[in-house]
């Protein structure tokens, strides 16, 4: 089993897999209701969603950060997940990384349709929505999917994304690199590092990560790394599978980078 163990994460993965998931009916507001402006979500399932009709909206479980609900329309379901209080750029970072991997055509994931933001503040996304099977599916398929998907998604720009995006709720920092130890030391261990001193007040592990960073290129004399496609947030809580079986994977934290860190979050030979 794939699992992400990155410092970010953790807390919130062991929160968010004992979540039950639930379900619940919310009655679609009649159109005298809810003008159009209102309600962009709803102006966009109506208009480029191609629905005549909102037949019902499901709140769905499960996720910790954002609250998701299912779209049924008279032109097939959608899911939206909704943000009171955050801005845009989260959802835009996971359109991103969805689109990014959607155009791998490998591994499954939703197609994202549109994010943006709510009047009464806050932002929203609206995705495919995908009906999940019974089980997680089979796992030696993820295995060979996720393989297609690093090797079909290289950057030309190095290691890095697009933008800066979030893992769990914090924030993840994308600054394209053209050198891996750079962008590994700087961007993710550095990053890390200064987070847990300015949390935690301990400047004891700050300063023994310092110095690893330091020393971290004889490590790496004869390897070659080369940037590909990474989910960036890879625990069992987003993965999932189809009604056929095949294997879903969801809420990516994407970037370029090499394809160990997908199960570790450690460079390989300091693992
Ligand atoms: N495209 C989709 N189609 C159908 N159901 C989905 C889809 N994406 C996610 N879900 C379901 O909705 C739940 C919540 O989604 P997700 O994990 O993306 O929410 P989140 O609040 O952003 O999560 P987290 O707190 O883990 O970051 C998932 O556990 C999954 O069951």
């Amino acid at each position: 089993m794939v699992a992400h163990v990155g410092i970010t994460s953790l807390s919130s993965s062991i929160a968010c897999m004992s979540r039950p998931r639930r379900f619940s009916f919310i009655k679609p507001k009649p159109l005298a209701m809810a003008t159009m402006h209102d309600d962009p979500i709803r102006e966009w399932v109506l208009s480029e969603g191609k629905a005549t009709q909102i037949t019902r909206i499901s709140s769905i479980g499960g996720g910790c950060i954002n609250l998701s609900n299912r779209y049924d329309t008279d032109a097939g379901s959608f899911f939206v997940k909704t943000n009171r209080s955050i801005g845009p750029s989260m959802f835009e970072g996971e359109a991103l990384g969805l689109d990014a991997m959607y155009k791998t055509g490998s591994i499954r994931v939703p197609k994202p349709f549109k994010v943006g933001v709510l009047p009464t503040g806050g932002s929203y996304i609206i995705m495919e929505f995908i009906e999940f099977g019974s089980s997680r599916g089979n796992q030696s398929a993820l295995g060979r999917k996720l393989a297609e998907m690093h090797k079909a998604g290289k950057s030309e720009k190095g290691f890095g994304f697009y933008v800066d995006n979030t893992i769990g709720s914090t924030p993840q920092i994308n600054t394209w690199t053209s050198d891996w130890i750079q962008f590994y030391g700087e961007h993710r261990l550095g990053y890390q590092l200064k987070l847990a001193r300015k949390q935690y007040g301990d400047s004891t592990i700050y300063e023994r990560g310092q110095r690893l960073m330091k020393n971290m290129g004889p490590l790496f004399e004869d390897v070659l790394i080369e940037p590909c496609l990474l989910h960036g947030d890879l625990w069992s809580g987003n993965i999932s599978s189809d009604k056929n079986g095949e294997p879903v994977i969801l809420d990516p934290a994407c970037y370029f980078s090499d394809y160990y860190m997908l199960a570790t979050e450690q460079p390989r030979n300091l693992a």
